[in-house]
């Protein structure tokens, strides 16, 4: 779907949710993210970054709360109809980037638009791969023989192959060393700048915040801060 500039592309309102017999909550009361803008979501090892990014992506049920994505409500009660605005509007690239290791790069990089009820756009797939320099021959070849380096960025591909809404990034970078991680930090936000998505990216490695406008603290929810929108916390 074609973004609308004039409305927040994500939005979080009164989100709550408290694990089972856990001290612990995640409490945002509310979050705004414009078009393209991107976030960056640090905090110490269980303050809350995996439960958020779950709940966004719907690995998670929603307990209390609100999340619209483009003016869209995910409703928890809707499961059908919150699967397919999901499949639409959000891209993810995880540490562990589940490509499919038998099929095809090409394969691996329209796979996911067979979930979200649109034809695979097999063209937009390679002007993605030639643009982050994957070279042609390596195409047809099985994602498992790929480096690492190169599988990520067909993780990147298949994650912004329909120009989705939100990009969410977990960790991504963990792997590699620090001229790797520049490169892909550099590659990742050119193509969600082109391809007009917002980007929610988690990461314990602070020297990454450079790269992005915006950032959320979750030691700092923990503590009782409650961010308005993410830019009160802009660095
Ligand atoms: N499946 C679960 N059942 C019960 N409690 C959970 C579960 N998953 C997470 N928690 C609790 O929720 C809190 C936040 O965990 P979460 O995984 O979201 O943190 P995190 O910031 O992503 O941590 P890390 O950086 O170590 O991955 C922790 O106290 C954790 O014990």
């Amino acid at each position: 779907m074609a973004a609308d500039l004039n409305i927040p592309a994500v939005e979080l309102k009164n989100l709550r949710h408290q694990w089972p017999g856990q001290a612990f909550t995640l409490e945002i009361p509310a979050l705004q993210l414009a078009t393209g803008q991107h976030l960056f979501v640090r905090g110490a090892s269980g303050s809350g970054k995996t439960t958020l990014l779950n709940l966004l992506c719907g690995v998670l049920t929603l307990q209390q709360g609100e999340i619209w994505l483009q003016q869209q409500r995910l409703q928890p009660n809707k499961a059908a109809v919150r699967d397919r605005i999901r499949a639409r509007e959000i891209g993810v690239v995880f540490q562990q980037l589940n490509l499919i290791p038998y099929l095809s790069v090409l394969d691996n990089v329209v796979l996911g638009q067979a979930f979200s009820g649109k034809a695979a756009d097999e063209a937009r797939a390679r002007d993605l791969l030639t643009a982050l320099q994957l070279p042609a021959s390596l195409w047809q070849a099985p994602a498992a023989q790929l480096s690492v380096g190169q599988q990520q960025r067909v993780a990147i591909a298949r994650a912004l192959l329909g120009k989705p809404t939100l990009l969410i990034a977990d960790e991504p970078t963990s792997a590699l060393d620090a001229d790797n991680r520049d490169a892909f930090m550099r590659v990742l936000l050119k193509e969600a700048n082109d391809a007009g998505s917002t980007v929610i990216f988690v990461s314990h490695d602070q020297a990454l915040a450079r790269y992005f406008g915006f950032q959320l603290d979750m030691n700092r929810l923990q503590d009782g801060v409650t961010p308005v929108i993410a830019e009160a916390l802009c660095c």
